[in-house]
């Protein structure tokens, strides 16, 4: 048995994850507790009366005591083979980023929030960051950290931060840019072209419509409308770079992602190529109107006012360049898929690494999670559903996309994964 010690005060109260002898984990609590874990009052909450649950699997004990002096946490697990492959993505101070995305509600955020929990209590200064506009980092860690700005999340060893990114935020910045250039900036460019009306009836239009096969001759407008039409994308992104460039960053050497579902972050990965086109003719277009406003000028003797929402296109296209730069860089960032065993989930999954192969995105483990642990008994519905996981599996084995992975077996836990505790044990299961 190797035996795992964690540095944790816990509040007065005992507190003990045992599996059953067909898991390999255990964590136990004793006293003499070594160092300290600020606990969320949430969580504390949770321990605040006697609380016991258990089944084949996973008995979660809460207790009580009257003593308040620390207590030691002690995690025991048997020896187990390095799966996930922990050892090599703790190792080493340069800064690296992990991206967690898959289908909706496979276990994102518990994955990844258990990762920046793992990182944190391996002494590396930690950010998980949610970039989907539907957050839920404060649900699963039971503390506050909303409000779009650094959070020091409760519990860890080490610092361990969370931003939950504002999809509002940049589209804010652009029209506050637009406003101060006395007009409505990208609506500017296309009225001094002749194209107001044909802006107006493109704003009816879905960005998603337009990507598809734009009127030939009408390349520019188009553009110009797809970048006025921002989506929560465009401001995930702008903020991603905006936060990576500001010092106050630069502490964390371990940062992750938890993203939105499969759509949203693959269009978050297509954007930077989409907008560098984009932009890219929309400042051709500039440069057009520019020259052609300096010859006006020059007959009129008036002043031309600065279209600052077009540097801040400029910017952003800037941004962009060095947003590609970070997803593709394979020494320091990585994608992880997570899914769970259904064929459903396994499809998309086996299509989401073809798309991150096509953006040239580093992916090279899938967790496979709430996997039905083993059991000596299975009841009908449990044999049904370990027979259809089993084909999940064995789907994944034979995928061309998939196969070539590191696959992580994450089992179904038998009690909601919320707080830091319930974050560090489903940690030290999946991240070995
Ligand atoms: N291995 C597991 N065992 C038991 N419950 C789990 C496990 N993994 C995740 N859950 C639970 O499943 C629910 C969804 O998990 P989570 O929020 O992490 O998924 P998600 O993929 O981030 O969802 P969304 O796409 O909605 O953001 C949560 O209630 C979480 O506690």
């Amino acid at each position: 048995m190797a035996t795992i010690t964690t540095t944790t005060t816990l509040p007065p109260a005992s507190y003990s994850l045992l599996t059953s002898s067909t898991s390999s984990h255990k964590l136990v609590t004793s006293r003499n507790s070594t160092a300290s874990l600020g606990f969320p009052s949430s969580a504390t909450k949770l321990y605040a009366k006697p609380l016991s649950i258990s089944t084949g699997f996973v008995a979660l004990t809460v207790r009580r005591k009257p003593r308040r002096n620390s207590l030691k946490v002690r995690a025991v697990a048997a020896p187990v083979e390095d799966v996930a492959g922990f050892d090599d993505m703790v190792s080493g101070t340069q800064r690296k980023y992990y991206m967690l995305g898959g289908k909706g509600g496979v276990g994102k955020t518990s994955c990844a929030a258990s990762l920046a929990v793992k990182f944190a209590n391996s002494g590396h200064p930690t950010l998980v960051v949610s970039t989907d506009p539907a957050h839920s980092l404060s649900d699963s860690f039971a503390q506050d950290l909303t409000g779009g700005a650094l959070v020091p999340v409760e519990g860890p060893d080490s610092p361990l931060f969370a931003l939950e990114l504002n999809p509002e935020l940049f589209r804010e910045e652009f029209r506050a840019a637009s406003q101060q250039s006395g007009g409505t900036g990208v609506k500017d460019f296309m009225d001094g072209m002749g194209l107001g009306m044909l802006a107006e009836q493109l704003g009816e239009l879905k960005l998603g419509e337009l990507l598809d096969s734009p009127p030939p001759g009408l390349d520019e407008a188009i553009a110009i409308a797809k970048v006025r039409f921002l989506t929560s994308e465009y401001d995930i992104s702008w903020q991603v770079m905006q936060f990576l460039e500001s010092p106050e960053y630069s502490m964390f050497t371990r940062i992750v992602f938890d993203t939105a579902p499969t759509g949203h972050t693959l269009r978050l990965l297509s954007l930077p190529d989409f907008l560098d086109a984009s932009i890219g003719k929309i400042l051709k277009l500039r440069q057009k109107i520019a020259s052609a406003t300096s010859a006006i000028k020059s007959v009129l003797g008036q002043e031309v006012p600065k279209l600052s929402a077009a540097d801040k296109l400029e910017q952003l296209r800037e941004r962009m360049v060095k947003v590609r730069e970070l997803f593709r860089d394979t020494d320091s960032t990585e994608f992880v898929i997570v899914t769970i065993p259904t064929v459903m989930a396994v499809s998309e999954s086996s299509r989401l690494r073809a798309s991150l192969e096509k953006e040239k995105v580093p992916v090279k483990r899938l967790i496979v999670n709430q996997l039905l642990p083993p059991s000596a008994s299975d009841c009908k519905f449990c044999a049904m559903k370990r027979k259809d996981q089993t084909r999940a599996l064995d789907i994944i084995r034979s995928d061309p996309e998939l196969s070539s992975l590191t696959l992580i077996q994450a089992p179904l836990v038998d009690m909601e994964i919320r707080g830091v505790p319930a974050l560090r044990f489903l940690g030290d299961i999946v991240w070995k």
